[in-house]
């Protein structure tokens, strides 16, 4: 395992894990990153017990529309810190999101991506540039760069609440999908930030950045309809109109995924898109998270 080692981060141990990724022969175990003296919810925690704020979870989706693109904003604002985080943040929309943290007195801490993304130009390297103390974070294997480079299995706390990293590779090799913690002790459903594996009643396509239908047909299959049905769905992008959907309703109505792996992969042989217009601009500007100096350090 590699652990996530970073000065001002607090690195625990957790013992919830998403269930095994059938590509990965990883069998590490699971760094706790967190900042603004957060206690993880866990057994091993005694030592912490002096804290006492519940944990209370903020979400606002955004759109951006040229890309059809949703960002999340994501806080414990049961917090006193109330830290934050964004989600697939567009470089367009960012003065809109920064904004709205403010307004809501909210410290960001991450700016996370979900994938390396072909259509629009990430915000991240934008909102490390207006505001310096926000890490930025992609999957390792993304091959991207990023000041946080996280793993399946890995959580990334925001206070006492944290994201849970499932890889979901098929649409890019690097995707990977966000799950709030386990629930058990939270009054909302589960939640999880699917990025282009999962859209609703479709999926990303696999025709290009290292994609392909067979892994991502088991990697939603693995690590997004294993989720409690009630579990609500957040993608990175919507066509249609829609804005949240469930795994119980993914698994009953998704007119891609239902069908059997052969199925699949042809429906998916078959879609017949053109390639994003942003793409031969998106693509390395987004393997550099998104600055548009490519040799800039992150
Ligand atoms: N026309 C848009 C690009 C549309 C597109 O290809 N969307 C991707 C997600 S962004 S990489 C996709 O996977 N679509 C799947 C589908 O079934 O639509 C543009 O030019 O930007
Ligand atoms: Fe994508």
């Amino acid at each position: 395992m590699s652990q996530l080692r970073f000065h001002h981060l607090l690195l625990l141990r957790n013992s919830r894990r998403p269930p095994s990724f059938p590509f990965s022969s990883s069998t590490k175990t699971t760094p706790l990153l967190s900042l603004f003296g957060s206690t993880p919810r866990s057994g091993t925690m005694a030592a912490y017990s002096t804290v006492a704020e519940a944990p209370r979870l903020l979400l606002r989706q955004l759109f951006e529309k040229e890309s059809s693109t949703y960002t999340y904003l994501l806080a414990d604002v049961g917090h006193p810190d109330k830290p934050a985080m964004l989600v697939d943040p567009v470089d367009k929309t960012v003065d809109r999101d920064l904004t709205l943290v403010k307004e809501l007195g909210l410290k960001l801490i991450y700016a996370l991506n979900t994938h390396v993304h072909a259509d629009h130009v990430t915000g991240t390297g934008l909102i490390k540039g207006k505001m310096p103390g926000v890490k930025s974070v992609i999957s390792k294997s993304s091959n991207a760069k990023a000041d946080l480079l996280v793993e399946h299995g890995d959580n990334i706390y925001f206070g006492n609440l944290f994201l849970e990293v499932r890889a979901t590779p098929g649409h890019t090799m690097g995707c990977v999908t966000y799950v709030t913690g386990d629930g058990s002790d939270q009054p909302h459903p589960r939640m999880a930030f699917t990025g282009d594996a999962l859209l609703i009643r479709g999926c990303g396509r696999t025709d290009f950045q290292g994609g392909s239908s067979h892994q991502l047909y088991q990697s939603v299959h693995s690590q997004i309809f294993s989720l409690p049905k009630d579990t609500l769905l957040y993608p990175a992008h919507d066509y249609k109109g829609f804005t949240v959907t469930t795994v119980g309703e993914e698994m009953l109505y998704n007119p891609r995924l239902t069908k059997d792996e052969e199925t699949f992969q042809s429906i998916m042989e078959n879609l017949n898109l053109s390639y994003p217009k942003m793409m031969a601009v998106a693509v390395p500007a987004n393997l550099a998270c998104g600055l548009q100096d490519l040799n800039a350090k992150v």
